[in-house]
């Protein structure tokens, strides 16, 4: 085969491979965010190499005319993948496993199982992780007073959790599911910020089976010690009196 005939070759191959994409999507994220770790730890699990762009939120970077012309509600994670520009992580992650995954398995398609996993995923978003945020936030950012009526609403959530949890080894299937991953960042997030939580025994067992199957995917580097660097971060405020 000749030189030229062999480099167009493996170009096209490489094109197939690639699911016909001239250039991997770009990631704009910061890495101690809990929505960006979910996709950093997705794309471990597919093979994915985003093109990372990060956006320092603390410096306000995120308010950039530039940033702000891809997307207007100026959040992160933010993906473009050749012109389909995405935020919402638990929408990214579907996205992401149907247009890069080699199976469904991380979102089954099987309907029922999806209804699941979808249930799932919008219970963290709207539930549980913002009754997260609700709580830690504002003492985290600005230094505001604890609020215990806040903290009393995410603990019920936090029960909700744990009974959807009975009798399962995973949130919403058999098996590990994106449901799982998005999950997993809220729960390793309040055991950083040391929520109790020993009165869960079916979260608590879940959780040590989720770090399990994550480990081999950078788990520590990309979820666990940013929970630790975000825990370390609200327990200073904390320190100096800011809540
Ligand atoms: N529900 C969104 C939450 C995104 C979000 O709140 N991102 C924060 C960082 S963790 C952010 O970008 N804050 C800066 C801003 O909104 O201007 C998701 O899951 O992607």
């Amino acid at each position: 085969m000749s030189d030229t005939k062999r480099i167009v070759t493996e170009f096209v191959y490489c094109l197939l491979l690639s699911g016909g994409k001239m250039s991997p999507p770009v990631l704009y994220y910061l890495p101690p965010s809990p929505p960006c770790r979910s996709i950093l730890l997705l794309a471990k699990m597919l093979g994915l190499d985003f093109e990372l762009k990060i956006v320092n939120i603390l410096e306000g970077e995120q308010l950039k005319p530039d940033f702000v012309a891809l997307n207007p509600q100026h959040c992160i994670p933010t993906m473009n993948d050749e012109g389909l520009v995405l935020w919402e992580s638990r929408a990214i992650l579907s996205y992401l496993v149907a247009a890069y995954g080699k199976s469904d398995e991380l979102y089954p398609t099987d309907i029922r199982v999806r209804a699941l996993v979808d249930q799932r995923l919008q219970f963290d978003l709207g539930t549980l992780y913002m009754r997260l945020t609700d709580y830690y936030f504002p003492t985290m950012f600005i230094g505001a007073p604890l609020d215990e009526g806040k903290r009393a609403k995410l603990s019920e959530a936090v029960g909700w959790l744990n009974t959807i949890l009975e009798g399962r080894q995973f949130a919403a299937a058999e098996h590990f599911t994106i449901a799982d991953l998005t999950l997993l960042v809220t729960i390793s997030q309040l055991e950083a910020f040391d929520f109790e939580l020993r009165p869960y025994k079916h979260i608590r067992q879940w959780l040590e089976r989720c770090k399990d199957h994550m480990a081999p995917y950078d788990y520590e580097e990309l979820n666990g010690s940013k929970a630790v660097l975000m825990g370390d971060m609200f327990k200073a405020k904390i320190n100096q009196g800011g809540a």
